[in-house]
């Protein structure tokens, strides 16, 4: 796996144009194939995670096309209703297709899903919610055989608004006959897009980015072109980045509707912030600020996916933090590697008391998944001297060219693979 050697004293600034969402497009890209037809996505991002799924398509038998960033997806002549185990195990929304696959061909047979090691990440909700409408699944050597002879819709009440099941009901449900309401749904801005793509192409679902969608299943979808929102981790990345070198950024494409508790740490911690309608503009303070409390949680909550790079930037702010996580369990392995460049955290179980320092030093580091990689890289332009981040791989899956966009805003990252 290559690295990111990261030569820390850059101010991060200037201008930069937030990419499409990976989160959004992810379930997206599952969801072409129950179109049927020929599906046209705008603002697509070049990340692996994104070539992982075009790889899926293509091995289910969708014709697939990425110009700049449009792609189109042919899904017409389906054939395959099986995804090999290395696929699957390459991305945690590989798990979507069990959905998108059994609304299309009513059969479908995947694997456990890959994805960032953060936690257990079990299927249970999804699993519970398929069989009620109408699945039967056969769990053999790991591997999920399904079958949807007739799929009903049913009442699903979700323990935990998790946003794959609501994602993978609302694939199955577009579909299915009669009327799907999942209580409980997750609300997160990628639940909105999902739907919105899925209505273009004649779903009728109702109430997305409300605790309650209802779904009246139709017999055929159709085609549809849909531009892919903007990425807020990504936004929240390049903000938490400028803010941590004393920069001043301007972030077109970034909407604070959907990035308010992500914003609200930085004006917290003495970031000035100025909105326009899909711009955000960031200018760092002297020095950060903390002393105050900070709790992931599902959406409008703060973001688990930013926990990483904004733990990163409290590392250097006066104070301390106490930050909680409440979503993944195993998500603090980034903690030692900040705490090799001279950051001073201590985890306590699912906490993590935040004691600022004045400053971090360059190290060797390894990145464990997608968001630690960013917040070490983080820290590394932070840094005096020069530090080496292992496990490039992980934050290619969500970020396009991490190295050259933060190298054009002034930081100085070399990714050798
Ligand atoms: C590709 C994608 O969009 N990934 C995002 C998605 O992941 P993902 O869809 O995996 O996240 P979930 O919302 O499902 O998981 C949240 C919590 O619910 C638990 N759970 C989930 C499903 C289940 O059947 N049983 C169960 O117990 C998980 O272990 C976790 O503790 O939402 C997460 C939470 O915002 C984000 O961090 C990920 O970036
Ligand atoms: C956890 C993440 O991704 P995934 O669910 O794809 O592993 C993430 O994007 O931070």
């Amino acid at each position: 796996m290559g690295y990111y050697r990261v030569t820390g004293g850059g101010t991060i600034g200037g201008e930069y144009t937030v990419r499409g969402s990976k989160n959004a497009v992810l379930p997206i890209l599952a969801a072409s194939i129950l179109a049927g037809d020929e599906v046209v996505l705008e603002n697509v991002p070049h990340i692996t995670d994104v070539f992982v799924s075009l790889e899926i398509l293509e091995e289910l038998g969708c014709k697939t096309k990425l110009e700049g960033r449009t792609l189109t997806i042919d899904s017409r002549n389906i054939e395959k209703t099986e995804i090999s185990e290395e696929m699957v195990g390459k991305m945690r929304s590989s798990i979507l297709y069990l959905g998108a696959l059994l609304g299309r061909m009513k059969k479908a047979c995947l694997g456990h899903p890959g994805g960032c090691v953060i936690g257990r990440r079990p299927i249970d909700l999804h699993l519970r919610a398929f069989e009620k409408m109408g699945v039967r699944i056969r769990e053999e050597n790991e591997i999920f055989h399904c079958e949807a002879p007739l799929l009903l819709g049913y009442h699903i009440y979700l323990e935990y608004p998790s946003v794959g099941a609501t994602e993978n009901i609302l694939l199955l449900s577009v579909k299915a006959e009669g009327t799907t309401v999942i209580h409980n749904a997750a609300r997160e801005p990628e639940i909105v897009a999902l739907a919105r793509f899925l209505r273009a192409c004649g779903a009728e679902i109702y109430g997305e980015g409300t605790p309650t969608i209802m779904v009246e299943g139709v017999r055929k979808l159709h085609g549809a072109v849909f531009e892919v929102p903007f990425d807020r981790i990504e936004a929240g990345t390049f903000l938490c980045a400028a803010a941590m070198t004393g920069g001043k950024l301007y972030l077109h494409g970034a909407e604070k509707q959907y990035m308010e508790q992500t914003l609200e740490v930085l004006e917290k911690a003495g970031c000035g912030l100025r909105y326009e309608e899909d711009a955000v503009y960031l200018q760092a303070p002297t020095r950060l600020l903390s002393d105050f409390t900070l709790a992931t949680g599902p959406y409008p909550a703060f973001p688990t996916d930013m926990q990483p790079m904004v733990m990163s930037l409290l590392t250097l702010a006066k104070g301390t933090c106490m930050m909680s996580e409440t979503v993944f369990e195993a998500r603090f392995r980034h903690v030692a590697e900040l705490c090799r460049m001279g950051a001073n955290i201590q985890v306590h179980g699912r906490n993590a008391a935040v004691f600022g320092v004045e400053k971090l030093h360059g190290a060797k580091v390894r990145a464990t998944d997608l968001r630690s990689g960013a917040a070490l890289l983080l820290a590394a332009l932070a840094a005096e001297g020069e530090t080496i981040v292992e496990g490039s791989a992980f934050v290619e899956r969500g970020y396009e060219k991490l190295e050259d966009a933060l190298t054009f805003l002034g930081g100085r990252v070399q990714l050798v693979s």
